[in-house]
């Protein structure tokens, strides 16, 4: 079994080969209480559980059995992650204005390292830090031999309803049938050269991969996600974020990480 999935990712494997893709480069206004100052990091620098978000990101990704590597996309000038060094991830600056920006930028450095147009990418939020590696590799194992790929997904729980805003503040100006809703998630699975065409047609507009696709003719699959699996977007997800870290046992991130900050050799990668 071991040989059959090292074959899997080996270079040049017709089936392609398995990258992760963290958009990392975001600004997190949403995250700032009302009136507070603006923080001095961002939001995926913020700690949980002990730990600045994005290592628990990471901890799941260096934990997915399948993937050949990781790449964390980075704001220009980011040097936060430099003392960090794993054989399972890499960094680099090539975030942009828009999330998609980033996400285009990462998929370049992808290819100029050596993935294949053909090759699989998992692209996933920086923020969305309590994805577990054994979703990774489900969402992999569901998607790998679709035509199109697929996407962590959850369905709507809740009514769902349109506002109106006027005079009186804001009213309910409809229920809507919530029965094919779902809420997209991340990691979104596509073939990194489709996906690149996609973002590249469609531009800033497409605020996830999926609709890039979507876009472009491609029903994408919907795979179950699950409740924990939400993006850290305004300021009570901290607080939420780090009960389910901590209930978890929230030691897995501070393991894998401790003693590399600092003088940390880089450690070898077969592919870059
Ligand atoms: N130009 C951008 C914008 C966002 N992101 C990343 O995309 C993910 C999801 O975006 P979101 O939660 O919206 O993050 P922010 O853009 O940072 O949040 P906000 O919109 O509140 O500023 C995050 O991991 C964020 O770092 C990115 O890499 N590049
Ligand atoms: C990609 C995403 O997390 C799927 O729900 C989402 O679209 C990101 O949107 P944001 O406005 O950049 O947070």
């Amino acid at each position: 079994m071991t040989d059959l999935l090292a074959a899997a990712n080996a270079p040049g494997c017709p089936q392609g080969r398995f990258w992760g893709l963290i958009p990392c480069a975001g600004v997190g206004a949403r995250a700032i209480p009302a009136g507070a100052p603006a923080p001095d990091l961002p939001k995926q620098y913020h700690l949980v559980a002990g730990q600045p978000m994005v290592l628990h990101t990471l901890a799941a990704f260096a934990g997915a059995q399948r993937l050949a590597g990781t790449l964390v996309a980075l704001a220009p000038g980011d040097t936060y992650l430099d003392g960090y060094h794993s054989s399972l991830w890499f960094h680099a600056q090539c975030g942009g204005a828009t999330r998609a920006d980033t996400v285009i930028g990462g998929l370049k450095v992808l290819l100029a390292r050596g993935a294949a147009q053909h090759d699989w990418v998992l692209v996933h939020d920086a923020a969305r830090c309590l994805v577990t590696s054994a979703q990774i590799d489900g969402l992999i194992a569901e998607c790998e031999h679709d035509s199109v790929g697929g996407l962590l997904a959850h369905k709507l729980p809740d009514t769902l309803k349109t506002a109106i805003t006027g005079p009186t503040g804001v009213r309910v100006a409809s229920t809507v049938d919530r029965s094919d809703k779902w809420l997209a998630q991340t990691p979104q699975m596509f073939r990194l050269g489709s996906l690149l065409d996609a973002l590249n047609r469609m531009g800033a507009a497409a605020t996830d991969e999926a609709s890039a696709m979507e876009a472009m003719g491609h029903r994408p699959k919907l795979i179950p996600g699950g409740a924990h699996n939400f993006k850290v977007t305004y300021p009570d997800d901290f607080a939420l974020a780090e009960a389910v870290l901590m209930q978890r046992g929230g030691s897995a991130t501070l393991e894998l990480f401790k003693g590399k900050r600092d003088n940390a050799q880089p450690v070898g990668n077969p592919f870059f």
